[in-house]
């Protein structure tokens, strides 16, 4: 299996429960619900992504063509001191990352001594073994990863209200608010559910405020 990555980079999870944790961010080319172009947003199933994950031509990124080089790419990547008290942490996100990763790609960074998180769309069955499951459905998207860790629904989106996700099996339910040209009103009224469904907390992009990767 080849495995096609758009950049691999060393920051902190900006988003949900892990904010602020150190991690290789893993960011696979491709997606399923979008081409990734400009000009094929308004037709993509998904139409707001703040992403670019299209080639394998940002910095780390590339073809490589075992999950072994995949894992050593990562490795190197990670910058933090070796301690006690912290694992490797590689978060594995895209464009759609349940597209490439696979068991092979799951054993060979558990192997190195990395825990492994994932953001997905939730379209696509999980390998086991992830260590973390951040779910992020997309409306008008079939959903078949109904369990895990984290459900971070993008909000508003007005065909998946938050109401239609809270009794699937998840620890953690979070709105982040949709980035955009309306960041500032859809901060304004995540807020405001949050404080009124409690079983909602928020989640902020951190690390745009930060302005870091
Ligand atoms: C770029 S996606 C990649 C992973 C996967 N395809 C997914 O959608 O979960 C990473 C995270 O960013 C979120 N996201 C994408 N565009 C966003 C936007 N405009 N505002 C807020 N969050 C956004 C996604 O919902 C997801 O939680
Ligand atoms: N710092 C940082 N945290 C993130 N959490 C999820 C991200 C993503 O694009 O999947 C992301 C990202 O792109 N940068
Ligand atoms: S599913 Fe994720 S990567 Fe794909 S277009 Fe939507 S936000 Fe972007
Ligand atoms: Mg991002």
């Amino acid at each position: 299996m080849t495995y096609q990555v758009k950049e691999i980079f060393y920051t902190l999870q900006g988003e949900g429960s892990h904010a602020g944790r150190p991690a290789v961010f893993c960011r696979f080319a491709g997606c399923n619900l979008w081409n990734g172009r400009e000009s094929g947003r308004g037709k993509a199933i998904c139409q707001f992504c703040d992403t670019d994950f299209v080639g394998t031509n940002g910095p780390g990124g590339g073809m490589f063509r075992t999950a072994d080089a995949l894992t050593d790419a990562i490795s190197r990547a990670w910058s933090g001191l070796a301690s006690p008290r912290a694992k490797r942490f590689v978060v594995c996100t895209g464009g759609e990352p349940l597209m490439q990763l696979d068991t092979a790609l799951v054993d060979a960074l558990h192997d190195a001594g990395f825990e492994i998180a994932v953001e997905t769309n939730g379209t696509k069955p999980a390998p086991p073994g992830l260590d973390w499951i951040c779910v992020s459905p997309k409306a008008g998207a079939e959903l078949v990863l109904t369990s895990g860790d984290e459900l971070k629904l993008v909000y508003p989106q007005l065909a998946a209200p938050p109401a239609l996700f809270e009794d699937l099996d998840f620890t953690h339910l979070r709105l982040q608010p949709m980035d955009g040209p309306d960041v500032e009103a859809n901060t304004k009224s995540a807020v405001e559910y949050c404080l009124q469904n409690p079983q909602w907390s928020l989640s902020l992009q951190t690390h745009k405020y930060l302005g870091i990767a």
